[in-house]
């Protein structure tokens, strides 16, 4: 997992995009489908804010457009976590 975590597009930008996130109040994420914007991106935040000592004030909030995708990014994201459901991940439907 942690592998094919590191395989994907957006571990590569993620020096980039934590700083970009750092310097800016808004910004936009554009990369190809399955590059790891929706389940790799909150994670690289949280465990930025996790280092820096944050991580019990920081909230990330991911919407998706369907209750499906909703539930399954939540599952994934906890599975990558190693975590079950309604630790660090909770869906809200
Ligand atoms: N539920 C899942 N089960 C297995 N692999 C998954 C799952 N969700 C995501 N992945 C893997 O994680 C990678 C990153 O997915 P992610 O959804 O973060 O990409 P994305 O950039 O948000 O894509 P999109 O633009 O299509 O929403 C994908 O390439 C996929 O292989």
């Amino acid at each position: 997992m942690i592998e094919f975590r590191r395989s994907l597009p957006a571990y590569k930008e993620k020096d980039l995009l934590l700083k970009a996130i750092s310097e800016n109040q808004v910004i936009v994420v554009s990369g190809e489908t399955g590059c790891g914007k929706t389940t790799k991106l909150p994670q690289y935040i949280l465990e930025y804010e996790i280092e820096a000592a944050r991580g019990a004030a920081c909230s990330i909030i991911c919407t998706q457009p369907r209750r499906i995708s909703a539930m399954s990014v939540s599952e994934r994201v906890a599975a990558e976590r190693g975590e079950k459901l309604g630790e660090s991940v909770s869906p809200c439907l």
